[in-house]
């Protein structure tokens, strides 16, 4: 894991007199999950969007892939899945032929069973997008990310407002998509999910990356700096009593067409 894919030298983005982003610098190796953490209005939708070419920069260098953002945006974008807002979707397709568009748009041959299986949504191919639960929403919607077979797949909070078992299963889907050899960036408001799935994170704060390596090295560092929690964790959290309540089972009733 040490070809770097993504390349990012001092991005700097202005929206008017507002500096949102300030001259920031990572890479992204092949193969990992690389996580963008930060408070609300740090840049990390900012950041992610100017990578995915959806959004201009100020300044900076950024290389994906071999491909230079500024020359080749149109070689970036045939190698990267994007995650759309499932609202975007055409309301009157089903599945099957929401899949059928996008591969039509990509000019790309898939199994539509075989994508929605790899997503656990064989069983809905038949519905609209509307009749879908939250977290079968948003496997759909990374199940398009992975039409065109791309080599890096971005997801900007794909588990916010789901119930504890949707996350997990999502969690489930973001490693195996990487097992397949994809390199996937993803941002997140939730720590837990941060310390499960990203082999790498980096923190931003106020547009500036205040910190940068693995979970676990961070961790390792702050209790090096004599960092003690406040109180004894107890052996269990509330997250653990719902689980235990309430099983791993994804809860996916259909919602009725209105
Ligand atoms: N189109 C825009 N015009 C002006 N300011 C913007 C625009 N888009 C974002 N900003 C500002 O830039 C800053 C960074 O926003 P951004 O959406 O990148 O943050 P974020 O880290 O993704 O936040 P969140 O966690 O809330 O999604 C914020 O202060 C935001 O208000």
């Amino acid at each position: 894991m040490d070809k770097k894919i993504i390349t990012v030298q001092n991005l700097v983005k202005h929206y008017g007199n507002f500096e949102a982003v300030k001259g920031i610098s990572f890479d992204v190796y092949e193969g990992e999950i690389f996580g963008l953490l930060g408070p609300n209005g740090a840049g990390k939708s900012t950041t992610l969007e100017i990578i995915e070419t959806l959004r201009d920069k100020t300044s900076g260098k950024i290389m994906v892939d071999g491909f230079d953002l500024d020359t080749q945006p149109n070689e970036i974008k045939k190698i990267i899945g994007v995650q759309l807002q499932t609202s975007g979707f055409y309301p009157g397709l089903n599945l099957l032929e929401l899949i059928d568009l996008f591969s039509g748009l990509y000019n790309q041959k898939v199994d539509p069973y075989a994508l929605l299986d790899l997503v656990n949504l064989r069983d809905k191919a038949k519905s609209k997008v509307k009749q879908l639960s939250g977290g079968q929403k948003q496997r759909f919607s990374i199940a398009t990310t992975l039409i065109n077979k791309p080599r890096i797949v971005f997801l900007d909070e794909p588990t916010t407002g789901l119930d504890p078992q949707a996350r997990r299963n999502l969690w489930e889907l973001v490693r195996n998509i990487r097992k397949q050899g994809t390199t996937v960036i993803i941002t997140t408001h939730y720590m837990d999910e941060a310390e499960y799935l990203c082999d790498r994170v980096a923190i931003v704060d106020s547009g500036r990356i205040v910190a940068m390596a693995s979970p676990d090295q961070l961790i390792d560092e702050l209790v090096a700096t004599g960092f003690e929690r406040p109180k004894e964790m107890k052996k269990a959290n509330l997250e653990d009593v719902f689980i235990h309540l309430t099983g791993n089972t994804l809860r996916e009733t259909q919602i009725p067409e209105s």
